[in-house]
């Protein structure tokens, strides 16, 4: 059966649900297993990693964990603002994830992997808390909360284009890092516009790392790992992690693939699968109103080329990180390029370009039947 989690929300904005798969073959228990002998070699006494908040401090830093001060919330974790004594100030803003009783693996996979993780398009840890009773994790603020938040919350105004495209850079940046920058290749598995938090100046930074897979460095495609838990949120999960388990970095220029399309329509691109008038008209009528007018056709052909290229069906078929970011950036380059010389204003695109994302519905239309037969 399905059991979906409570909105994973901010305070403000209801978010889509992230779910526990189980059915369909999708096993349910929250411990992940790994085949690869390669795994798991790093530190896991927790204690030695980073610095130990005392839950008194903690409970102090968030007025007790007052409701107030919730800022977002995850399947396993409630997250609240508060501040602590850092860097020399005794009122430094962090955000603290409070775990709830079945987030106790997420809690440890976070903090061993957060504290050895260092790109600024990564949020860093500050601190944590193993109390008896709590598992807490104390990280930077991001002020501009998450890409969520500013897309479905009614900010997306603020974000031009070019700002957006910036984004997209950021978080392609990040994922490259992870994948292939780090002493081991780790894969976020659960990216969305939730794990994408944004800071004072919108730069991006990836959250929400309790569900990473590791492998060996620059691993292969051919050298999967099978997870006995899947979580995720339907609509960025690529299928064959849905359905098998199966972990690769593939997977994450998939569920990149779907943010790169929410980016550009301003909200989630595959809420149901059943939503056909939607799914099946060309990306280019469904552009944000917000940014409309602002896209160079130049700078498109090579976004949404690569865009579509991420969340095809195939996972051989989609590219490595490392060229969608190197892609990204072209486009950037192009539409900097066409401001210059653009004195018509407006840019229109002539283009046409449907997703083929039929075989994603099937999957997820299969989930949803299993779970409306149980419900
Ligand atoms: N450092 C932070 N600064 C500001 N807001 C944050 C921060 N960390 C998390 N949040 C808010 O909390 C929400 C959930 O956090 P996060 O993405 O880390 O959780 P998650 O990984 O989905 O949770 P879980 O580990 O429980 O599944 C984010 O979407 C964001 O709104």
């Amino acid at each position: 059966m399905f059991r979906v989690s409570d909105n994973k929300s901010s305070k403000h904005v209801p978010q889509i649900g992230k779910m526990l798969l189980n059915c369909l073959g999708f096993c349910g228990s929250m411990n992940i297993t790994h085949t690869s002998s390669s795994q798991r070699k790093y530190p896991t006494v927790i204690e030695e990693l980073c610095h130990q908040f005392s839950l008194a401090d903690l409970r102090k830093s968030t007025n007790n964990f007052d409701q107030n001060r919730v800022i977002g919330r995850g399947l396993f974790s409630e997250v609240y603002k508060g501040s602590v004594q850092h860097k020399g100030a005794s009122d430094y803003t962090v955000a603290v994830k409070r775990f709830n009783e079945r987030g106790l693996e997420a809690f440890k996979k976070e903090i061993e992997l957060l504290c050895q993780l260092f790109h600024p398009n990564c949020v860093s840890i500050i601190g944590f808390c193993n109390h008896i009773k709590e598992k807490i994790i104390v990280y930077e603020y991001m002020s501009n909360g998450s890409l969520a938040d500013y897309l479905q919350g009614g900010d997306a105004e603020a974000l031009s284009w070019k700002k957006r495209l910036e984004i997209c850079i950021g978080v392609a940046r990040g994922l490259h890092y992870l994948h292939t920058g780090a002493k081991r290749s780790v894969f976020h598995c659960i990216l969305s516009p939730s794990t994408i938090l944004l800071d004072d100046h919108l730069k991006p930074k990836l959250a929400g790392f309790g569900v990473n897979v590791q492998g060996s460095r620059f691993m292969t495609k051919k050298k999967q790992i099978k997870l006995d838990l899947i979580t995720g949120t339907f609509g960025y999960m690529a299928t064959e992690y849905a359905i098998n388990g199966t972990v690769t970095d593939k997977c994450d220029v998939f569920s990149f693939g779907m943010v790169l399309l929410e980016v550009v329509c301003g909200r989630q691109y595959l809420i149901h699968p059943r939503e056909t008038e939607f799914l099946e008209k060309p990306v280019e009528e469904k552009i944000d109103a917000n940014i409309k007018g602002e896209i160079a056709p130049e700078c498109w052909q090579v976004f949404i080329d690569i865009a579509h290229r991420c969340v095809k069906h195939e996972p051989d078929e989609r590219p490595i990180i490392g060229e969608v970011e190197v892609e990204l950036e072209h486009a950037l380059l192009l539409q900097e390029q066409a401001d210059i010389t653009n004195t018509n204003g407006e840019y229109s695109l002539l283009s046409k370009t449907v997703i083929d994302l039929k075989l994603v519905r099937e999957y997820f239309e299969q989930a949803l039947f299993h779970q409306e037969d149980i419900t």
